[in-house]
């Protein structure tokens, strides 16, 4: 488990990490977001033990993370600036890695990268952004780390690449307990990947949620009636949101999924259907109820 204490980091008046307590479960896939500036990457890099705190503790089962040795060898942090030695190839990171890493999985690499169709033995500085973020990734999931720490991975990457990608985290996660901690300004990019969200906003956790605990009771409905009904149709919900065009109602309410569907049932509808909820919606609606805006915070 991973643990900050109050940990905090200021770059002489800037306090990018203010304070922050919170808890990351092992085998759980945890999203850090937060808009330009929030103090993500300073976070990331304090549990990663590549930035020591001023003040507070980050632990890692039990073990304070900073200039640890053991610790370190079970993390990887994949940087949203890239970080090859110059002039390396795909082969000589490799290498590198693997002298660090015991558990580096020399066959999955070569596996991976013929997938992704990069040549290992081209030098990286002529691949383009987003095949540099695929060599970092490949390093990563291959080094065996039980912790593996991804600031802003998806960005640049296209969307196969990025479902890939997805793909061989969530494979880590279920097969050996991989902990991702994946810090993003866009909450679309976690879609299908995290089960839990923190929110970080001016170097503090606004918000730590797990994404099932949140999606309990709140649910998105679809359905098309005769007519346009009346205004106060919908007064018996607990409605927290609604979008009408036309005859066609989308409605995202809290509540206990038989009765809601009941209810609506009663009101005569041609059509109804129950639509999954998005991240972004889940979210939104959550925080909006915790007393944030979070479109102001994030979009
Ligand atoms: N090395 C540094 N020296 C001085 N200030 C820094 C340094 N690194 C970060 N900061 C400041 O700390 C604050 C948090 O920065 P950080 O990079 O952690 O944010 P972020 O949430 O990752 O942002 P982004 O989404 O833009 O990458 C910012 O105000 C930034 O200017």
């Amino acid at each position: 488990m991973i643990k900050a204490d109050n940990a905090t980091k200021r770059f002489d008046d800037i306090t990018a990490v203010d304070h922050i307590c919170a808890e990351v479960q092992n085998g759980s896939v945890y999203g850090l977001i937060g808009s330009n500036g929030a103090g993500k990457s300073t976070f990331l890099r304090m549990l990663a033990g590549i930035l020591a705190p001023d003040e507070g503790e980050v632990w890692i089962d039990g073990e304070k993370v900073f200039e640890n040795t053991a610790v370190k060898n079970r993390c990887f942090f994949i940087s949203d600036e890239q970080f090859f030695f110059p002039n390396s190839t795909p082969q000589d990171m490799k290498n590198y890695y693997r002298r660090f890493y015991d558990k580096f999985d020399e066959q999955r690499y070569f596996k991976l990268m013929s997938a992704f169709g990069l040549d290992e033995t081209r030098k990286i500085r002529t691949f383009s952004k987003g095949m540099k973020k695929q060599v970092s990734v490949i390093c990563g999931v291959c080094s065996g780390t039980d912790y593996l720490f991804c600031d802003e991975t998806f960005d640049g990457l296209d969307p196969v690449v990025r479902q890939a990608v997805k793909s061989l985290f969530a494979e880590d996660v279920a097969e050996r307990g991989l902990t991702p901690v994946i810090a993003s300004h866009n909450l679309r990019e976690l879609e299908d990947i995290c089960d839990h969200v923190g929110l970080l906003h001016r170097g503090g956790i606004l918000f730590s949620r797990d994404l099932d605990e949140m999606k309990l009771g709140m649910y998105k409905v679809q359905c098309i009636f005769g007519a346009p009904l009346p205004e106060d149709a919908w007064n018996g919900f607990d409605l927290l949101k609604k979008e009408q065009r036309g005859s066609l109602y989308t409605i995202t309410a809290r509540g206990e999924r038989d009765e809601l569907m009941a209810k609506i049932n009663k009101m005569n509808p041609t059509f109804c259907e129950l639509l999954p909820l998005t991240l972004e919606e889940i979210f939104i609606n959550e925080t909006e109820v915790a007393g944030y805006d979070v479109k102001k915070l994030l979009f």
